[in-house]
């Protein structure tokens, strides 16, 4: 087994989506460990990969081994497995709040860990991850690692004072923008438009001023003042945005989300 999960819910599952759609690993090479038998099953019909009930069974056979619960399971697993941890093994975390450090100690051991920070669109090969090695990783191991995460979309080596940071901008952020969608295809709906429909248009404006960003390398603000012409419709919409606290309504969740993942 190359790769192993240790919960096998929504992550873990865009993670499995990405990675055996860009055909890095094969199904047949994977193995996913969970406590909610349900949640084994359907990782198993939707993916093909082997599912267990035992985490020991993961660290057994896998050689990079990703640990996939909530940030409050962590110390729970990690006492589980600690013992039968290989040096040459690589576990990946994708929980906030919890550094190398605090892993470092919950291990007691040398353990070669890469902290990250991924998103849900890994499902669709369009993640964002933030990655983090510790001292124990060899460059070439990093390197492994990043191309595995490059499987399912960017990836980027932060210092790890940033990773609170990466959980509001991208880990968190498609929250956001899902909510930003729905309101745009209500409003639509509102306007008579069919809902299906709404949604293909809002997510489809989202898509593309999304990648106008990346690709045109322009600021954000010159490429929102290209859509605004002189007494037109846009400036109107803006002033109402504006007036609503739009862009304060953001940076002021953002800073709360960072917060929390600071002290779980
Ligand atoms: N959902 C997201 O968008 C993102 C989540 N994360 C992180 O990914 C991790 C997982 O989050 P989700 O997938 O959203 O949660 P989830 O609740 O969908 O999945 C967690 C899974 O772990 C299983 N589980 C709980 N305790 C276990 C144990 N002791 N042994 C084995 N399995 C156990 C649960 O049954 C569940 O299926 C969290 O640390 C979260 O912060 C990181 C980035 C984005
Ligand atoms: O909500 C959460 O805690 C996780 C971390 C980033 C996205 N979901």
């Amino acid at each position: 087994m190359k790769l192993g999960f240790i919960g096998t819910g929504n992550m873990a599952s865009a993670i499995m989506g990405g990675i055996i759609g860009k055909k890095m690993i094969s199904a047949e090479e994977i193995i996913g460990a969970d406590l909610f038998a349900p949640g084994r099953e359907k990782v198993k019909e939707q993916f093909g990969i082997q599912v267990t009930e035992k985490n020991q069974e993961v660290v057994e056979k896998a050689e990079v081994i990703i640990l996939s619960v909530k940030p409050q399971f962590y110390e729970d697993v990690i006492n589980q497995i600690k013992d039968c941890v290989k040096k040459e093994q690589i576990i990946i975390t994708i929980a906030p709040g919890k550094t190398l450090a605090w892993l470092a100690e919950k291990f007691g051991k040398e353990v070669k860990i890469v902290r990250t920070m991924p998103n849900t669109p890994a499902l669709v090969g369009e993640g964002m991850t933030a990655m983090c090695p510790n001292e124990h990783m060899e460059k070439e191991e990093t390197e492994y690692v990043k191309r595995l995460l490059e499987s399912f979309g960017r990836v980027e080596v932060v210092p790890e004072r940033l990773m609170d940071v990466v959980v509001s901008v991208s880990g968190s952020s498609p929250a956001y923008v899902f909510m930003m969608i729905e309101a745009m295809a209500d409003a639509a709906v509102s306007g008579g438009m069919p809902r299906a429909q709404a949604y293909q248009f809002a997510a489809q404006a989202v898509y593309g001023s999304a990648k106008m960003v990346l690709e045109t390398a322009k600021h954000p603000g010159e490429l929102k003042d290209m859509v605004c012409s002189p007494a037109g419709t846009t400036i109107e919409a803006v002033r109402t945005l504006e007036e609503m606290g739009f862009r304060s309504s953001i940076i002021e969740a953002m800073k709360v989300c960072e917060e929390v993942s600071r002290n779980l």
